[in-house]
């Protein structure tokens, strides 16, 4: 083990983005909820609605907001000028096909930047746009080219890229940006870091990385991206898109966080996360997951006592994440039957009650007794604390947990 990892107790064990083709400290976020996002089941987005969202994504400081293409339809069309014209800091891109009517409508919205896309494995080349290899080739080069001479930046991707030979098609083309899509989310991190490391050997250009969750490897998929090369990450917001989605912009905060703190702070409004997720859940109709990284109502809540302890003493005991830094807090559950006495003994000092560690242990019993019947609130747990702190002595302390049976009885107390 290298002596600073040794050294570091946050990091023993950890690598950290250590190889010369990472880019986990210099990635760049192409936030794709008004694009990906707007295949999502439920979404709808106004036009209002997509302004919303695109300021509030501009605010938290992503570095491009890729929009539906204009050739969606005459709304779509009329959207990618509203955004464009909002002047915010983050580059606006599209997202058209291989073909020049999609290319010259996109450029005629005032758009930063096209990413263009064609269907390259077997799967698509037959049953979607019915193209060959050489048909792709002659019109990509076209449409590039085109795009180039406006003056905008543009990316050309290979949809399903997994299952496609690429590497030889994406070296051919003078693009500011190749993407490699994993469409149908069938790609492991492995899988992963050997292709964009075989890419990155062929071409000079920005490599961008899109990846579905059909399997659950999203996240895993980007970050495997970026340490072997690849320099930016599509996300959306709560990972909605097509199907079940690709990385949801919020884990993938996370996930870069946890490699560089430092650096993800310094770019990004961390603090307007749960802003963007609750603006975007609201609008396609759905809750933040109970489970969401970062936000989800547990995902700073401590329960079982030998962590409760610990996080008391010092959160990185159990947290990789710093709650204060996305403007969240942490909760320390005490009213279950996976409790201890060290948890309890925390809330009776918050309370100021004056209670011996020997207290807090009888105390401590009392509860895992009634929880077993029920978990019990907050609200009772410090009801029992404090009725328990007023009694001046042993007697009375006994006789007060010796009288509740049920955490019903602690419920009906009027205190
Ligand atoms: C994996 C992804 O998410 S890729 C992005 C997906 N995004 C979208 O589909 C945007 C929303 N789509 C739409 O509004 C419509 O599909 C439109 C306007 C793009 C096209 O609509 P239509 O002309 O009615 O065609 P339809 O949707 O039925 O079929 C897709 C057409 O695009 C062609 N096509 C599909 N992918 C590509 C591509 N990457 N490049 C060029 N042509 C393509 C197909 O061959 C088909 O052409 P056809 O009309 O000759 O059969
Ligand atoms: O343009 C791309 O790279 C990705 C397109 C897409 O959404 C996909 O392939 O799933
Ligand atoms: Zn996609």
């Amino acid at each position: 083990m290298p002596e600073s990892a040794a050294r570091d107790p946050s990091r023993s064990y950890l690598g950290g983005p250590a190889s010369y083709l990472s880019n986990v400290s210099n990635f760049k976020i192409i936030e794709s909820t008004l694009r990906e996002g707007e295949q999502f089941a439920n979404a709808f987005f106004t036009t209002e609605k997509k302004i919303e969202i695109a300021k509030a994504l501009d605010e938290f400081g992503v570095e491009y907001l890729e929009l539906t293409s204009p050739a969606a339809s005459t709304q779509s069309y009329n959207d990618c000028k509203a955004i464009v014209g909002l002047g915010l800091n983050a580059k606006i891109l599209t997202h058209v096909r291989c073909h020049m009517d999609d290319a010259k409508l996109a450029v005629e919205t005032g758009v930063d930047g096209l990413d263009v896309v064609i269907g390259t494995s077997s799967y698509l080349r037959e049953f979607s746009h019915g193209k060959d290899m050489q048909y792709i080739i002659d019109t990509a080069t076209e449409v590039i080219e085109y795009i180039k001479g406006e003056g905008l930046e543009v990316r050309f991707s290979s949809e399903d890229s997994f299952r496609s030979d690429i590497v030889d098609l994406l070296n051919l083309i003078g693009v500011n940006r190749v993407g490699i899509a994993d469409t149908v989310g069938c790609a492991t991190p492995d899988q992963v870091a050997d292709l964009v490391r075989t890419l990155r050997g062929v071409v000079s250009c920005d490599i961008e990385c899109h990846f579905h969750n059909d399997t659950g490897c999203a996240i895993a998929n980007a970050y495997a991206a970026l340490q072997n090369g690849a320099t930016h990450v599509d996300t959306s917001v709560l990972g909605i898109g097509e199907r079940n989605g690709i990385p949801p912009l919020g884990g993938f905060i996370a996930r870069m966080y946890a490699a560089d703190k430092e650096h993800v702070k310094s770019k990004y409004n961390l603090t307007k996360l749960r802003e963007v997720e609750n603006i975007v859940a609201d609008a396609v109709g759905v809750s933040v997951p109970f489970n969401n990284y970062v936000t989800g109502y547990c995902a700073f809540t401590h329960k079982a006592g030998i962590h409760a302890k610990a996080i008391l003493n010092n959160p990185s005991t159990y947290e990789i994440l710093r709650p204060e830094d996305f403007g969240m807090t942490r909760y320390v559950a005490i009213g279950h039957r996976l409790t201890g006495w060290n948890a309890v003994k925390n809330r009776v000092e918050q309370l100021g009650l004056p209670l011996t560690d020997s207290d807090c242990k009888q105390i401590t019993n009392k509860i895992k007794n009634l929880a077993d019947i029920r978990p019990l609130s907050l609200d009772d747990v410090d009801k029992l604390l404090r009725k328990y702190g007023a009694a001046k002595s042993e007697d009375s302390h006994h006789a007060i947990l010796e009288s509740i049976d049920t955490p019903d009885q602690i419920t009906q107390w009027q205190i």
